[in-house]
């Protein structure tokens, strides 16, 4: 059990990424007291009956008025009409901080309304499943993996130092990068990868006759990782790809590009070409378990509970 980092911390938005916060927090003894608001009078609800917040509270001025630590854990496209609302409201010295996927947008949304003495440090923890909502999250979703601090160009560094303390309290490894670079490298890492899964899925989906029965009965783990994955919440990632706009756009030219070139070589029999692409990439992943980077699955082997 650590001293708490924060005295009150409030979360808005109580999904997935809110709920597990909660969880890890308390299992660290991070946070004095955690207040939190979901904008759907449901969630609120069933916040309150699964004890999911020390207060749930029925405004968001309520739930950030004397907050250390205001969270933002809504949907991306709904960060800028949150920091609004919560602007009036915030106390001075305060840390505003996101768990947004995409970061050059939440910081031009969301930065403008921060009044003058509110701290700003966006954040993004690498760690999520394919499920939502207030009862999906678990204390040990964020154990060693990665959440990356976005520092604004006048974050505070005590301010940034203390969430820096609040992840690794919450199992993760830190580290800082620039906001463009970040939606680059989620690009690749995460956003194209789920477009792909989603197409993926669509396609299996528009051969209706195949996905009736066979599809599901004999669905192998590739095409099962991919229906995890296709399983995601709809606005989360409609806005992800509406955000992250020109970097998913220049990811997917050159997925399209090489997919292009793999075809050809399957059309001409080009069979070497097929073996080295493979080998490739096969040393890409034994690259990352050999460094210990291979956190499995994101529910470590066990179902999150439905959302
Ligand atoms: N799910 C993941 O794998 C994952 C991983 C890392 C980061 N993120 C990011 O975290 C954020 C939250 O994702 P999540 O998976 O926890 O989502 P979620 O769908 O589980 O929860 C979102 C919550 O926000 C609430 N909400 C929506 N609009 C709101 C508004 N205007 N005011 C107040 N509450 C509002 C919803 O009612 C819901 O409770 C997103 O920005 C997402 O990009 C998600
Ligand atoms: O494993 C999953 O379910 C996820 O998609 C988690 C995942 C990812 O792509 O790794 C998704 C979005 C995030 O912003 C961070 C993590």
């Amino acid at each position: 059990m650590s001293a708490p980092v924060y005295t009150r911390v409030a979360l808005i938005g109580l999904g997935l990424i809110a709920s597990s916060m909660f969880w890890a927090m308390k299992r660290g003894g991070l946070a004095g007291e955690v207040t939190g608001f979901a904008k759907s009078g449901a969630s609120r609800e069933t916040a309150r009956r699964i004890g999911l917040c020390d207060r749930v509270c029925d405004s968001v001025a309520e739930a950030v008025a004397d907050a250390d630590l205001v969270v933002l854990c809504v949907p991306v496209g709904a960060m800028g009409a949150v920091a609004k609302e919560i602007a009036p409201h915030l106390k001075v010295g305060a840390t505003v901080t996101d768990v947004g996927s995409v970061k050059r947008d939440v910081i031009d949304t969301v930065g403008p309304h921060l009044p003058e003495g509110v701290h700003f440090v966006p954040a993004h923890p690498l760690a999520g499943t394919e499920h939502s909502g207030p009862e999906s999250g678990f204390a040990e979703l964020f154990d060693n993996r990665w959440c990356l601090l976005v520092p604004v160009e006048d974050s505070d560094p005590d301010a940034v130092a203390k969430l820096r303390a609040l992840w690794e309290g919450m199992g993760a490894n830190v580290d800082e990068m620039d906001a463009d670079h970040h939606d680059l490298v989620l690009a690749v890492t995460s956003h194209t990868p789920h477009l792909i899964a989603y197409t993926m899925v669509g396609v299996a989906d528009d051969l209706r006759r195949v996905t009736d029965s066979e599809v599901i009965k004999y669905s192998a783990a590739g095409f099962r990782d991919f229906t995890r994955i296709a399983a995601s919440d709809p606005t989360m990632w409609r806005d992800v790809f509406l955000t992250n706009k020109d970097a998913t756009l220049e990811i997917l030219g050159r997925f399209t590009e090489e997919l292009f070139a793999l075809q050809r070589a399957i059309r001409t029999g080009d069979g070497e070409h097929l073996h080295e692409y493979f080998t490739r990439t096969r040393e890409i992943r034994r690259g990352i378990i050999e460094a210990g980077q291979d956190t499995a699955a994101p529910n470590f082997g066990r179902e999150a509970p439905k959302a």
